[in-house]
């Protein structure tokens, strides 16, 4: 290694590159069920290296051996997350994959369909891949479109009983089943379906909507908490600064975790 005083240019975009690299990897995985196993590689990783430099050679031994397998089963394991993670490289972020056209008519079938007092769930997903919730549904690849949202929820509509989610501006699965929130009290008086919104915002960064079949009205559950009832005006533009601006998403945190700090990204519940 060059002592520091002799680092060019070159290692530093050398050391900057694997740093981003490193950072990405960690970000495509972030919120999956596979980043406590890299947390576990990572310790794995570590305790070889020390027996590596502590000369124990039997060990060293063992956990080289142990990788090698390891790092095949883990292939096999985590097919389903690996191939989540690697289709998000190739989509376009932020504006162009949230699509402001599909917000506004997401909005608009909201708006639609809480007048008419018809219950719909939807999820919008940010950076936390949704697809094992997706799996729970039908999958679908549908354009985002009000008559179509409205259809999806009408009542009798085969799959108007669970969460749609929403990817961009396609609509991916219907009927999903999203974890309900943990009745510590807070929450409980509301019906499973708030329920179940605040349960995926809390463990994804999903921005998460639902239309009341009892009250009419539309709110949204972001990062464990449940927003105030919205108007059609409010909402949008909760929208458009949650999901079309793409602020930098509260933490995921895995079920049992403590509860978020509260933020202000959704203003408090009215009284
Ligand atoms: N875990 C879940 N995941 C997705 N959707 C769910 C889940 N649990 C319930 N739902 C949906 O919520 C509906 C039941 O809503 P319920 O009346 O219990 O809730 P609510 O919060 O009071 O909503 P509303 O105000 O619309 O009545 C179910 O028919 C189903 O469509």
């Amino acid at each position: 290694m060059p002592p520091l005083g002799s680092l060019s240019a070159r290692d530093v975009l050398d050391i900057g590159l694997v740093t981003f690299l490193v950072y990405q990897g960690y970000m495509l995985v972030a919120g999956t069920r596979a980043v406590n196993v890299v947390r576990g590689i990572l310790v794995f990783a570590g305790v070889w290296v020390a027996a590596q430099l502590l000369s124990l050679t039997t060990l060293s031994y063992l956990l080289g051996r142990a990788g090698t397998v390891g790092l095949f089963a883990l292939i096999v394991l985590f097919q389903p997350e690996l191939r989540g993670a690697l289709e998000r490289v190739g989509r376009p972020r932020g504006r162009e994959a949230s699509g402001g056209a599909a917000l506004q008519d997401l909005a608009r079938a909201l708006e639609r369909l809480a007048e008419r007092k018809t219950g719909a769930l939807i999820a919008i997903e940010r950076r936390t891949p949704l697809g094992e919730y997706a799996d729970t549904g039908v999958r679908l690849d549908a354009v985002v479109s009000v008559p179509f949202l409205e259809a999806l929820f009408a009542r009798n509509a085969p799959l108007h009983d669970g969460g749609v989610i929403v990817q961009g501006p396609r609509v991916v699965a219907a009927g999903c089943l999203f974890p309900l929130q943990a009745g510590d009290g807070t929450y409980r008086r509301y019906g499973t379906r708030h329920r179940a919104a605040i349960g995926l915002s809390e463990l994804t960064d999903a921005v998460v909507l639902i239309a009341s079949e009892e009250r009419g009205s539309m709110r949204i559950a972001l990062g464990g908490r449940l927003g105030p009832d919205l108007n059609g005006n409010e909402l949008r533009e909760q929208l458009r600064t949650l999901v079309y601006d793409q602020p930098d998403s509260p933490p995921t945190r895995r079920k049992g975790e403590a509860p978020p700090e509260p933020d202000d990204a959704l203003p408090p519940e009215r009284a």
